[in-house]
């Protein structure tokens, strides 16, 4: 059977740097793994063996609990809500820790689940040197109660097994931050350690200070008190751990050296107790019997007298009954020494004067400043119970402390969160802010580049009226001059007419000299008329004058016949002239193809240039050419008309100037009869009178006629001449105004020439054109810009609304968030204050939820050896037994056995 088994204490402690394998001995790396489990599995394994094989009169409770110390905090492992358990001490219990949860177990099985449980709620960290590095020490503890149902008595015994974190160098872990502070707390429980080991073993020390750590406390009666400690020493077999395995083996030596003083905790059954009260007493009265003695010989000594060594009183020969009586004292001298005796306070010196029977005297100095008196155990008691109070309080207050602390790292997260957010929201607002600006300056590039194009705009549109008002005044100047032309041209026309007239008459005139020779033929007549009445008519009518007439008439003919020949040539003019204007028209034909030509390889090479450009400009082009082309051409069409109209009165003047040439033909050929017969009429009057020598009243009378046919074909001839003058006249007009539209005709012809034929105008045209082209395409896409422009302002200028818009949200969410922050802030205080309150109302009970199977005691019979006659019930203690398993290890004891235990035995 194990000591523990047997009422003693027992301590297993893995002392040794992180990673030497502490965990690994006292756990093992796998607690289900036979040849892998630890020290821990192993000893519950041995507990349960060794309760099967004990006496079945003795009844086992096992009851575990599982702690870790964690920053100088002692962790319930199975119920690790409670964190913050305090050590307490009695007489009864001795060291313990208070609150914490211990559960039954009735089998191994149920020690490992709670193994398991107690190891994922332990804390542990990655550090250089382990990955999995405890960062706490950690205690499983294993009580066992034994009762021997035959006589009542009770042993219990403890067991501490320990693995203790890692003694560990800061440096070589690269511990930092709360694993820094973790080695930190870890090295001063060691250190704490490491001093009570001292303490114990240097042999002068008086004061251990198991009080200076949570873990010293704790395993006080392991070290050095009533316990049988085991000290595993666990060690790196790397020379880089050299150091570390040297000051871990100076710890092993030094712990080994404390002596500790294991004792059975056993509570005496009554017979057991009456036998030692009957015992005692008998001691008692020998000690009184031995008092007696003593006060014996110490009042033979206070009285002065002497007792030789052989009558000593001693225990050994009290206890032998070799005592021999001693003589009786003087009462006097007693008295006296008695009185002797000082009683001084703490902190003075006492002196005790021996009043020596030889007088001389001995001063003993004892400083009880450095020497307390040992307490009694009231003292004792009731300081343990202020001690006690005093922890509860320090619990609580640390309790409280944790709380408040976790509440301010709550706290200073959501502040730490709030000022993250609103460095989120200040960062946000910044770049919105950014974008605002950026956003402004655009919209003020974008005015100012607006009222630019604006500007620009109205420059162009001043320029534009500059240019309509030069075209304009250049058109007014045109008109003006082309009036003005047309005024000079009428004039000149007037004037080249009027010329022309007169020139023409002056050649064509044929009645002047037909005046002439009229006048001399009337001369001649008057003059034979008045000088020669008779006589003088025959010399009158002389073959010469006749000749003089004829060669007049003859001259008239010529004149005449001139005139024809002029009228010929007029009509030749005129059919050249058709001529030419058939030419002109083909001509025209000509350049109007050419034209068109010219237009179509225009609009190709636009095209060409303004490929891509988009159509709309090439269609504009195109429409705007063929317009200009089209009026143009109009133009000419109606300038033709005009022409071919003009052209076709001048045939019908001609063909009127023809028919009046023909009349006057006609006229002259009736003149010529006339003047022929008249001739002939002289010529036979002359014969007559030559012949005849007639009577004077009948010469009279023939003269008188002659004269009235003369005078009568003389008005004949005026009349018929002023017609012919006329006619001729008005032919002479036709004539001009037909060389004069003739000239215009032209000069038309050479202005469209001009206008049609010079390259270089129509290059200046085209160059014009595409200037206005370009210029109406700059105009327009101005437009469009300035457009895209307003209507980027405008959408820039609803972004900013609505980004505004949005960061006023922000910041009213913002707003509305801190606020209810603030809220829940004042609320939860005021929770946690109500909370807090509560908790100091209500007396703190612990909380079990977590192992709610191991509450009830379960008690294992030994199942060994003897019979015993109690009966289940009296040991169930309310606990449900299974009848069916219990264990058969005998059939005569079977029906005896511990449900539980036979449980487990079944299992295996
Ligand atoms: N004897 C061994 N055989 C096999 N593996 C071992 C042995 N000793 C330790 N290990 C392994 O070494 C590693 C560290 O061991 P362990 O965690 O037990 O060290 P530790 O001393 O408890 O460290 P710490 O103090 O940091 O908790 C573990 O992975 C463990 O499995």
């Amino acid at each position: 059977m194990i000591e523990v088994l047997k009422g003693y204490n027992g301590t297993v402690f893995a002392y040794g740097q992180t990673g030497s394998g502490k965990t690994y001995t006292m756990m093992g790396s796998n607690i289900d793994d036979e040849a892998n489990k630890g020290v821990i599995p192993r000893i519950s394994e041995q507990i349960f063996d060794s309760i099967v094989e004990a006496p079945s009169n003795l009844e086992f409770t096992v009851k575990v609990s599982y702690i870790e110390i964690y920053m100088e905090k002692i962790r319930d492992l199975l119920n690790p809500t409670n964190d913050n358990l305090p050590v307490h001490e009695d007489k009864q219990r001795g060291v313990y820790v208070k609150g914490l949860l211990e559960v039954y177990v009735a089998s191994v099985g149920e020690v490992f689940e709670v193994m398991r449980r107690g190891q994922s709620a332990r804390i542990v960290a990655y550090t250089a040197m382990n990955a999995e590095s405890s960062r706490s020490h950690s205690i499983f503890v294993i009580t066992i109660n034994q009762k021997d149902l035959t006589n009542g008595s009770n042993r219990s015994g403890r067991l501490y097994l320990v693995d203790l974190a890692g003694s560990e160098k800061v440096g070589k872990t690269g511990a930092s931050g709360q694993t820094l502070e973790e080695a930190k707390m870890i090295n001063k429980s060691l250190t704490a350690l490491g001093m009570v080991i001292n303490a114990l073993t240097d042999g002068k020390s008086k004061h251990v200070p198991y009080r200076d750590s949570k873990l010293t406390r704790i395993l006080q009666e392991s070290l050095g008190g009533n316990s049988r400690t085991t000290l595993i020493i666990n060690s790196s077999p790397s020379s880089f751990n050299e150091a570390e395995t040297l000051s871990t083996l100076r710890f092993g030596m030094r712990a080994k050296s404390i002596k500790n003083k294991a004792k059975i905790n056993a509570e005496l059954s009554a017979n057991e107790l009456k036998a030692l009260l009957k015992k005692s007493e008998l001691q008692i009265v020998s000690f009184k019997d031995y008092i007696v003695a003593l006060e014996g010989e110490v009042s033979l000594w206070r009285a002065g007298s002497a007792v030789p060594p052989e009558r000593f009183v001693t225990f050994d020969k009290f206890s032998k009954g070799e005592l021999q009586p001693l003589p009786a004292p003087n009462g006097a001298e007693a008295a006296a020494m008695s009185a002797a005796t000082e009683i001084v306070r703490p902190g003075s010196t006492v002196s005790l004067a021996s009043a020596a029977t030889n007088g001389s005297s001995a001063s003993v100095k004892v400083d009880l400043r450095t020497s307390s008196p040992p307490l009694d155990n009231d003292e004792k008691e009731e300081f343990l119970k202020r001690e006690n109070e005093l922890m509860d309080d320090l619990t609580k207050k640390e309790s409280e402390l944790e709380k408040e602390r976790s509440f301010t790292k709550t706290l200073t997260d959501e502040l730490e969160l709030l000022k993250k957010r609103e460095g989120e929201i200040f960062d946000e607002n910044k770049e919105l802010t950014a974008t605002l600006h950026d956003l402004k300056m655009q919209l003020e590039k974008i005015t100012f580049a607006s009222a630019e194009t604006e500007i620009n705009m109205e420059a162009l549109k001043e320029k534009n009226l500059e240019l309509s008002a030069e075209i304009d005044a250049l058109r007014a100047q045109l008109d003006e001059m082309e009036k003005s032309k047309k005024y000079s041209d009428e004039e000149d026309k007037e004037k080249r007419r009027a010329e022309k007239m007169a020139q023409m008459m002056a050649e064509l005139d044929p009645t002047s000299a037909i005046s002439e020779k009229e006048k001399a033929v009337r001369q001649s007549l008057q003059n034979l008329l008045q000088e020669l009445p008779t006589a003088q008519l025959d010399a009158a009518l002389e073959s010469q004058d006749l000749d003089v007439v004829t060669r007049e008439l003859a001259n008239a003919k010529k004149q005449l016949e001139a005139l024809t020949a002029q009228l010929k040539n007029m009509t030749l003019d005129n059919e050249m002239l058709t001529k030419k204007r058939a030419e002109l028209e083909s001509r025209l034909t000509t350049l109007e193809l050419e034209y068109e030509d010219l237009l179509d390889k225009t609009i190709q090479e636009e095209e060409q240039r303004l490929h891509g450009d988009g159509t709309e400009h090439l269609v504009d082009l195109k429409e705007r050419l063929e317009q200009q082309y089209s009026s143009k051409r109009d133009a000419y069409v109606a300038e033709i008309e005009q022409l071919k109209t003009g052209l076709l009165k001048k045939n019908e003047e001609l063909a009127e100037l023809a028919a009046s040439k023909e009349a006057l033909e006609a006229a002259n050929e009736a003149l010529t009869s006339s003047l022929n017969a008249a001739k002939r009429e002289a010529s036979a009057a002359l014969g007559k009178l030559a012949a005849l020598d007639k009577p004077e009243s009948e010469k009279d009378k023939d003269l008188e006629r002659i004269k009235k046919t003369m005078s009568a074909q003389l008005q004949e001839f005026d009349a018929m001449k002023k017609a012919l003058m006329k006619d001729l006249q008005n032919r002479c007009e036709k004539v001009v105004e037909l060389e004069l539209s003739l000239d215009e005709i032209r000069e038309q012809y050479n202005n469209m020439l001009r206008n049609n034929n010079i390259k270089a105008t129509q290059k200046k045209m085209a160059f014009l054109e595409r200037n206005l082209e370009q210029l109406t395409s700059v105009q327009k896409q101005l437009v469009e810009q300035n457009t895209t422009l307003k209507r980027e302002i405008a959408m820039a200028e609803r972004k900013l609304v609505t980004r505004n818009e949005r960061i006023q949200t922000l910041e009213d969410m913002l707003e509305e968030t801190q606020s209810k922050l603030a809220a829940q802030k004042l609320n939860f205080e005021a929770q946690l204050k109500e909370l807090q309150r509560k908790i100091r109302e209500q007396p703190q009970q612990p909380v079990h939820q977590a192992f709610t199977w191991g509450r009830i005691a379960k008690p294992l019979r030994g199942g060994g050896a003897g019979n015993i006659s109690v009966v289940d019930d009296a040991i169930g203690g309310g606990i449900d037994f299974d009848d069916d398993i219990r264990p058969r290890r005998s059939d005569s004891n079977a029906a005896k056995r511990s449900s539980w235990l036979g449980f487990m035995a079944g299992k295996r």
